[in-house]
């Protein structure tokens, strides 16, 4: 699977400590569009959901040094340009996309400008004086997203009565700055709060919505061209569907506004409420922390199994031959039925890739592994043996793996898990004679035993198991991977169980 590409967006503006507006806003619809939002403030401005108190200009080298250190260092995608205060910062904005933009370094990006001007508490976020300089940035941004007052500012006229006024206003700014100009519905009267895209050539593309009645609509327009410059980096060129998504996705944030408690103004939109809706909450493990997980969840029941008489005994070579032969009898009976297990998981496996495996892995335990146990058995084994009745760690084993295979995929491949991870493990823990380095002896009574446990294709199996269970055990949901931790950790409880059932201990 190959990652998606997740765009660049830089956000210059001022902020809002409240969260709702400016900077902070546009970084939860940068995020929430898919994008990777960066930041560089123009203005801090003391307000909250009730208005503006103060707005603090910082010093413009300051402000040019922050946009050098993003643009010297980070490939940009788009930037979304937002709240600019006074003449000097539209300047020094200016001057540093006319640097960069385009630049060896930093191949081309699209600009949307969002001509700020006043809160909607009414509060400036604008100095009056500095409209002509603002109308002078306009030819360097790709699109301008002005509400009804700014467009009036912008053109020069009244504030639009109707959507059809506005429209007419938004294709006088097109034509007059080359740059199309998105008209926003949102403070028209009526039932509905439409969008339209205008073209410099007067083309408009409108965008339909009803008016969500809610009073909290702070930073509506500082999200809506940030969610914009988002996508039109992901789909270079198309503004339509740019603005289609976006809008769709501000729909369902402000429908959601009122499920958040923030302050007692006009509260800001529900960023991430969709998301939340359809991804939940929860943080997913990868595969390879639930391996890493799960292997260090049974770490006490290994040691407790390699510390097993029968184990020991296996390695230094002091195992009783009769003990042996009862382990390998109650190992046949329990093939029997893993086989038929394994078959089970393979009739739910939810690939053909998982089918396969798993219906090869219930041929090999049931073929090949009876087959070694009968030649291992000899001629001195005692004919109970062949034929043992199960022991009841065999039965407890066996009822478990049953058990889980009569529940989903998940969990039923979880409990076979062990048999093959544990089992490995400590085979080649043996053959490598990290148990008893007399297991690697060639005189060793049970040489040729413990060299079966030396097996690549096992080895493999072991591995294809294993990433299969994990993988399906980092796609479930909470409830569900902890189903598969309790079958697994069950199942290797049942390993040691079943290893030291012997009178070997
Ligand atoms: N009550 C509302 N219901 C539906 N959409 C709205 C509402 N208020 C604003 N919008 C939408 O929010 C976006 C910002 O519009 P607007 O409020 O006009 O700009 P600004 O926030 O810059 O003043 C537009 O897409 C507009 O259609
Ligand atoms: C720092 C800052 N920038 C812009 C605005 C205006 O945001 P806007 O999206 O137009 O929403 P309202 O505040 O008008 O509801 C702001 N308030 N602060």
């Amino acid at each position: 699977m190959t990652a998606p590409f997740t765009p660049n967006i830089l956000s210059i503006a001022g902020t809002d400590p409240t969260g709702g507006a400016g900077i902070q806003a546009d970084l939860k619809s940068i995020a929430a569009g898919g994008g990777y939002g960066m930041a560089v403030v123009t203005a801090l401005v003391a307000q909250n959901t009730r208005g503006v108190r103060e707005v603090h200009v910082p010093d413009t080298a300051f402000l040019r040094a922050q946009l050098d250190a993003v643009s010297d260092d980070v490939r940009i995608d788009a930037v979304k340009i937002g709240m600019l205060a006074n003449t000097e910062v539209i300047e020094t904005v200016a001057d540093w996309l006319g640097a960069v933009r385009g630049a060896t370094a930093q191949p081309s990006f699209p600009v949307v400008l969002d001509p700020v001007m006043i809160a909607a508490s009414g509060d400036p976020l604008l100095a009056p004086e500095t409209i002509e300089a603002l109308r002078r940035l306009i030819p360097l941004a790709d699109l301008v997203t002005p509400n009804l007052f700014e467009l009036a500012e912008l053109t020069g006229e009244a504030v639009a009565a109707d959507w059809a006024a506005a429209l007419a206003q938004g294709r006088r700014l097109a034509e007059a700055t080359g740059v199309r100009v998105l008209v926003k519905g949102g403070h028209l009267p009526g039932e509905s709060a439409p969008d339209a895209l205008v073209a410099p050539g007067g083309e408009v593309t409108e965008f339909a919505g009803s008016r969500i009645h809610t009073p909290h609509t702070h930073g509506t327009g500082c999200s809506l061209s940030a969610g914009v410059a988002t996508r039109i980096a992901r789909r270079p060129g198309d503004w339509a569907a740019a603005v289609g998504e976006a809008k769709a996705w501000l729909r369902e944030s402000l429908a959601a506004a009122g499920e958040l408690s923030v302050g007692g103004g006009s509260g800001p939109l529900n960023h991430l409420a969709g998301l939340w809706l359809r991804g939940g909450l929860e943080t997913r493990p990868t595969a390879e922390a639930v391996r890493e997980t799960w292997w260090a969840g049974i770490a006490t029941v290994r040691e407790q199994t390699e510390q097993l008489g029968f184990i020991r005994g296996l390695a230094d070579g002091t195992l009783e031959r009769a003990h042996f032969l009862e382990y390998i009898a109650q190992d046949s009976v329990y093939l029997h039925a893993y086989a038929r297990v394994l078959a089970r998981v393979s009739e739910i496996a939810p690939s053909p890739e998982e089918q396969a495996f798993w219906a090869r892995a219930a041929h090999g335990a049931i073929m090949g592994e009876l087959e070694l146990h009968r030649a291992r058995l000899g001629d001195d084994a005692p004919i109970h043996v062949a034929s043992a009745a199960p022991s009841a760690a065999t039965s407890g084993y066996v009822n478990h793996l049953l058990a889980a295979s009569t529940k989903d995929y998940a969990e039923a491949a979880a409990a076979v898990l062990p048999c093959f991870w544990v089992y490995a493990d400590l085979g080649k823990r043996l053959v490598s004679g990290a148990i008893h380095a007399r297991a690697q002896q060639a005189d060793h009574p049970y040489a040729e035993w413990i060299a079966t446990y030396d097996d690549a294709g096992f080895a493999a199996d072991n591995e294809t198991a294993i990433g299969y269970v994990t993988a399906a055990a980092a796609a479930a949901d909470a409830a569900t991977r902890e189903r598969m931790w309790r079958a697994f950790e069950v199942g290797a409880i049942w390993e040691r169980e079943f290893f030291g059932q012997t009178p070997a201990g």
